[in-house]
C-alpha cells in the first residue's frame, strides 16, 4: 500500500520506518530544508539518532506530492499547528490516521474535531505508550488504533505487520484523544516531583488520581470510562511519567527548578504538547464545570508562575473525600 507521513518530527520518523518494515510504500513530508538534505543524503535525522531510515521511505518538502501519493496520510504535525499546514488543502477524499496527542488552543479542539472540520471523512487515531526513540530500536511497543466506527479502527490496526508494533483497535475514538492529550499534562505534573526529589509515593499517587480527572473530563465529552484503563490512558501515562525520554516530563524537571517556560522552550526544537494543552485543559474545565485539580495546578505552575511546592501543599490539603477510582465507573 503507499502511505503519506505527514510531519518528520521523531513520530513521524520512527512511524514511517514501522510502515515501511510493515511492506508498504511511504512518502515522508519534511518541513525543514536542513533535515530533509540530511534524509536525502544519509537517510539520518537529527531528531532520532542512531536511526538509519529503510530505503523504502522517500523524503519530499513538497506537501502536494504527498497528497498525489496516496489517499491514506499519517499525520505527526503537533496538534497546534495542524490547521495551519492542512488548512488550505483538500482532505475530502483522505483517510486521516492522526498520530499527534493534545488539544487545539484556539478551538479547544481534539485532532479528529480538527480533521474533521477541516473536511475529513475518514479520521482515525493511534495513541499509547510508544516513545519514538524506542519504536525506532524495535523495542516491543503496543498502541491502540481508535475511530468512531470500529471498522476504520480495524482497517487501520490490520496495516501494521511487524514483530514489535502491536495495534489494538477501539471504538472509543473520544476517550483515546482525550487520554493522549492529558497525559501530557500530566507528565508534566511528574516532571515537577522528579524535579523536586524524585519522590516515588507522590509519583504514585499522581498516576492513580490523574486516572480520575481522565474520567471527569472524558466522560463529560461522551468518552468510555474503561478506555482509560487500557494502552491509551493508563499505558501511556505510566511511559510518560516515568520514562527519560518524555519532552513534557523533562519540561516539569525545569520548572521545577524555578526557569520559567519562556526561558525552557527557547531553542527547543523538540514540542511538549501538554504546554498549549494544559492551557485548553484549563479553559475546557471551566467551559463544563469539571473538577481537574491536577491539570489546573500544572496551568498555574506555567502560565502563573506559581511555586510548585505550594501547588503540591494545596492538592494535599484539599477537602477530604471517599476515593473513587476508573475501575467504579466500569
Ligand atoms: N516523540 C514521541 O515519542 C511521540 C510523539 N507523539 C506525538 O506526535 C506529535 C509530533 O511530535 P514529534 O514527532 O515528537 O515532534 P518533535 O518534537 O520530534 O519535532 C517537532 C515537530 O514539530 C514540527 N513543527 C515545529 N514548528 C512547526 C510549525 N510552525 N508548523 C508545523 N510544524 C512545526 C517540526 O517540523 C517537527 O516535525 C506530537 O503530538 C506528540 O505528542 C506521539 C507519540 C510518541
Ligand atoms: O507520547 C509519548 C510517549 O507515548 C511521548 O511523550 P513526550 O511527548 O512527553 O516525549
Amino acid at each position: 500500500m503507499k502511505i503519506s507521513v505527514i510531519g518528520a518530527g521523531s513520530w513521524g520518523t520512527a512511524m514511517s520506518k514501522v510502515l515501511s518494515d510493515s511492506g508498504h510504500e511511504v512518502l515522508l513530508w519534511v518541513r525543514e530544508k536542513e533535515l530533509l538534505e540530511l534524509l536525502n543524503e544519509q537517510r539520518r535525522s537529527y531528531y532520532i539518532e542512531d536511526l538509519t531510515l529503510p530505503e523504502g521511505i522517500r523524503f519530499t518538502g513538497d506537501i502536494h506530492e504527498c497528497f498525489e501519493f496516496s489517499n491514506l496520510l499519517f499525520n505527526a504535525v503537533p496538534v497546534q499547528y495542524i490547521r495551519s499546514v492542512f488548512g488550505r488543502l483538500n482532505l475530502e477524499d483522505k483517510t486521516v490516521v492522526n498520530l499527534s496527542k493534545g488539544i487545539e488552543l484556539v478551538s479547544l479542539k481534539r485532532p479528529s474535531e480538527i480533521f474533521k472540520e477541516l473536511g475529513t471523512f475518514r479520521v482515525v487515531t493511534i495513541s499509547g505508550p510508544s516513545y519514538a526513540d524506542e519504536v525506532a530500536r524495535e523495542i516491543p511497543t503496543t498502541v491502540v488504533s481508535a475511530a468512531e466506527n470500529i471498522q476504520d479502527a480495524r482497517f487501520v490496526r490490520d496495516i501494521f505487520r511487524t514483530n514489535y508494533f502491536r495495534v489494538y483497535s477501539s471504538d472509543d475514538l473520544v476517550g483515546v484523544e482525550i487520554s493522549g492529550a492529558l497525559k501530557n499534562v500530566i507528565a508534566i505534573a511528574a516532571g515537577i516531583i522528579d524535579g523536586l526529589g524524585g519522590w516515588y509515593n507522590t509519583k504514585a499517587s499522581l498516576i492513580t488520581r490523574a486516572t480520575v480527572e481522565f474520567i471527569r473530563l472524558g466522560s463529560r465529552l461522551g468518552a468510555k470510562p474503561g478506555t482509560f484503563g487500557g494502552l491509551a490512558g493508563i499505558g501511556d501515562l505510566i511511559v510518560t511519567c516515568t520514562g527519560k525520554y518524555s519532552r513534557n516530563r523533562a519540561v516539569g524537571e525545569e520548572l521545577a527548578k524555578g526557569k520559567k517556560i519562556e526561558e525552557i522552550l527557547k531553542n527547543k526544537k523538540t514540542v511538549a504538547e501538554g504546554v498549549p494543552t494544559c492551557k485548553a485543559i484549563f479553559e475546557l474545565s471551566k467551559r463544563l464545570n469539571v473538577e481537574l485539580p491536577i491539570s489546573i495546578e500544572v496551568y498555574r505552575v506555567i502560565y502563573e508562575e506559581k511555586d510548585p511546592r505550594i501547588a503540591i501543599e494545596e492538592l494535599m490539603t484539599r477537602k477530604q473525600k471517599d476515593e473513587i477510582s476508573w475501575l467504579q465507573n466500569l
